[in-house]
C-alpha cells in the first residue's frame, strides 16, 4: 500500500488486484461525513448514523454489478481514512496476496493494512518514516490498530467477532474468545495444503445464516457451539504441550487431526459447509488425511493437514487429483509474522 499527498484536491483509491480506482473530491467527502472531522483517531468508533453517508458514497462510484461485494470495503476504507487521516486529498493503492472472499480473512488483511498503513502516517503512533526496511509497532499501538481494522471488518460483515483482524495484526496463533486473546505458539510446525474450491461465498451472509439457524433451533445450537468451545480448548492445550519427541509427533498429529475432522462435523450441523468442501473432504480421506473447511465456509477454502511423515509423492497424489477437480492447491505452514509497515516500498 501507498500513500501519497501530489493530487488534484481528490481523494483517490486504486485496488490494483481489481484493476479498479474510484476517485472523490475530499471537500465532497468531507461535506457529506462532515461530523466525523471530530473523530479523534485515538479513539476507534463505529459510522453509526455516517452509515447511510457512506453508502451513498460508494453508491454512486456505480460498481459494476459483478463486483458489488466490493462496496463495502470500499465503504470501510473511506470511514478508516477520513476517521484516521481527516480529509486530506491522497492516493491511497492497495494489493494483497490474498485470494479473495475465499475464506482466508482477505477483508481482514485489508482492514488491518489501511489502518496500519493510515496509523503509521498519522500522529498517534511511533513508527520512523525515514527508516529503511520493515518495522513493527509497539504493544498499545496494535491495540489501537486492531480496533481500528475490527471497525473496517464491521462494515465489511456485519458481526464479526474479530478473530481475523486480530491474528492479521498479531500474526502467529491466537486463542481467541469473546474479544479476549492469548497470543500462543505451537510447540511443532503444522503444515497444511489449502484448497481453494473457487466457490465463490459472501462472509457476511453466511454468519448471518448460522445465527437464523440458532434462533431457529436454540438448544442444539447451543450445544453445537459449547462443542466448538471444547475443540478449541483442546486444541489449544495439544499444540502448546512440550514438544514431543519422533515417535509422539504422528499421535500429536492425529489428536489434531481428530479434532479437524469433529470440528468440520459440527461446521456442517451449523450449515456452512458446501458440496464443493464435501469433495475436497472426499478426496483427502481416500489418502487418510483430514480436513476441514476454513473461515466462513460456504465454498472458498478448505485445510487440510498435512503429516509430517507423509511421503511427497502422496501429498503430489492428492494436489493432482484436487487440481483434476478443478480446484486450487498451496501449501501452508501455520504461523507467521503480523503487521508491519514499510515506507520504501515501490510499487
Ligand atoms: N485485495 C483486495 N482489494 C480490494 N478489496 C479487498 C481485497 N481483499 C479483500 N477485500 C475486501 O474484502 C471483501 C472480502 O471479504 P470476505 O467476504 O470476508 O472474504 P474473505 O475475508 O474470506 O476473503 C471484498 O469484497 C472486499 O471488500
Ligand atoms: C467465520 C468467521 O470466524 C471468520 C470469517 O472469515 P472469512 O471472512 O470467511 O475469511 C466469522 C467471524 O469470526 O467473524
Ligand atoms: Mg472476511
Amino acid at each position: 500500500m501507498d500513500l501519497d499527498s501530489e493530487n488534484d484536491g481528490n481523494l483517490k483509491l486504486q485496488l490494483k488486484d481489481l484493476s479498479l480506482q474510484f476517485s472523490w473530491p475530499i471537500e465532497k467527502v468531507k461535506e457529506v461525513l462532515g461530523e466525523s472531522n471530530n473523530v479523534d483517531c485515538s479513539k476507534p468508533i463505529s459510522p453509526g448514523s455516517l452509515s447511510s453517508k457512506l453508502q451513498a458514497l460508494v453508491e454512486e462510484l456505480n460498481i459494476p454489478e459483478a463486483k458489488i461485494g466490493l462496496a463495502s470495503g470500499v465503504e470501510a476504507f473511506l470511514w478508516l481514512y477520513t476517521c484516521i487521516q481527516g480529509f486530506k486529498p491522497a492516493t491511497v493503492i492497495f494489493a494483497s496476496e490474498l485470494p479473495i472472499g475465499s475464506g482466508l480473512g482477505s477483508s481482514a488483511a485489508y482492514c488491518v493494512a489501511l489502518s496500519g498503513a493510515l496509523l503509521a502516517l498519522s500522529s498517534s503512533v511511533k513508527v520512523d518514516v525515514s527508516q529503511q526496511g520493515w518495522q513493527g509497532f509497539e504493544d498499545d499501538e496494535l491495540t489501537l490498530l486492531n480496533n481500528w481494522a475490527f471497525e473496517g471488518e464491521k462494515i465489511i460483515h456485519g458481526r464479526p467477532s474479530g478473530i481475523d483482524n486480530t491474528v492479521s495484526t498479531y500474526g502467529n496463533m491466537i486463542k481467541f474468545k469473546s474479544g479476549n486473546l492469548t497470543r500462543i505458539t505451537s510447540s511443532l510446525p503444522l503444515r497444511m495444503l489449502i484448497t481453494n474450491t473457487k466457490v465463490g461465498r459472501n462472509t457476511k451472509a453466511l454468519v448471518a445464516g448460522v445465527s437464523e439457524r440458532a434462533k431457529r433451533h436454540h438448544d442444539v445450537m447451543t450445544s453445537v457451539f459449547s462443542a466448538v468451545d471444547s475443540i478449541s480448548n483442546e486444541l489449544s492445550e495439544i499444540i502448546q504441550s512440550p514438544a514431543p519427541n519422533d515417535l509422539a509427533v504422528t499421535e500429536f498429529e492425529e489428536k489434531v487431526g481428530e479434532l479437524m475432522e469433529m470440528n468440520q462435523g459440527l461446521l456442517q450441523c451449523m450449515g456452512v459447509s458446501h458440496a464443493s468442501i464435501e469433495t475436497v473432504l472426499r478426496t483427502t480421506l481416500k489418502y487418510k488425511l483430514t480436513s476441514k473447511l476454513t473461515g466462513a465456509g460456504g465454498g472458498g477454502c478448505v485445510l487440510t493437514l498435512l503429516p509430517t511423515l507423509l511421503s511427497a509423492n502422496v501429498v503430489d497424489k492428492v494436489i493432482a487429483e484436487l487440481e483434476s477437480c478443478g480446484f486450487q492447491c498451496l501449501i501452508a505452514g501455520i504461523g507467521g509474522k503480523g503487521v508491519q509497515v514499510c515506507f520504501n516500498i515501490s510499487s
